[in-house]
């Protein structure tokens, strides 16, 4: 079993809740309320913000440059078209993108997984908060790429932004790069990494449950 078969396998329960939501069957199907996409957007972008410094850290601890290109690639993705994405949808849903929400406590939680695991100046710690973090939403996303041109681009937008060719690549290079390093860690290393793999599940999927109660009802 490829390791990061085996990573999915330890938390498969809330992995299957995570990528099969409430919340993102109702963003799909176009009928999510736009005050609860405004919520879960303005909690996100405060994900997106430490996310970046990940990738960053995961970039610079890539072995050689050939494994770093494809994350570097990435980058300009999250700071081009996704950071548009937000400041675009959040004002067109009434909100202003320049005023940072309040940290809801799942988003702090997430936020302090991603630091720790971007300040531990371990690769694999990184990337396996990045295999979730995009592995998940591949996940979500790929059966509705279909819906996405007949939804608002708030809906459409961020689907589009998560499904195709390209989006599955850069997952595939993701969990490429965590399959290839993990033979060579301790069974310590590997049990740290199954830690942080299956806590950044369980945070998937308890962002999307306060995303569908609503964050600012926090
Ligand atoms: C919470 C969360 N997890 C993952 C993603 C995918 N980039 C996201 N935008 N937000």
């Amino acid at each position: 079993m490829r390791p990061t078969d085996h990573l999915t396998s330890l938390c498969a329960a809330d992995w299957a809740a995570a990528t099969r939501h409430a919340f993102t069957d109702a963003l799909a199907d176009g009928t999510l309320p736009e005050p609860l996409m405004l919520g879960y957007l303005r909690q996100d972008y405060l994900f997106v913000e430490d996310f970046t410094r990940l990738l960053g850290a995961m970039i610079a601890h890539a072995p050689s440059l050939a494994d770093a290109v494809p994350a570097g690639q990435f980058m300009g993705l999250i700071c081009g078209a996704e950071n548009t994405f937000f400041q675009r949808a959040i004002a067109a849903l009434g909100g202003d993108p320049a005023q940072p929400a309040p940290p809801h406590p799942v988003t702090v939680a997430f936020q302090a997984l991603m630091r720790e695991a971007a300040g531990s100046g371990r690769y694999e710690q990184m990337l396996a908060v990045l295999v979730v973090a995009e592995g998940s939403y591949l996940d979500w996303a790929s059966p509705h790429a279909a819906k996405s041109a007949y939804l608002p681009f708030w809906f459409g937008d961020w689907i589009d932004l998560h499904a195709g060719p390209g989006f599955e690549g850069f997952v595939a290079y993701l969990r490429g790069q965590l399959d290839a390093v993990w033979t060579d860690l301790t069974p310590a290393e590997q049990h740290a990494v199954e830690e942080r793999f299956t806590t950044a599940v369980q945070l998937e999927r308890a962002f999307f449950d306060a995303a569908l109660t609503g964050f600012d009802a926090a």
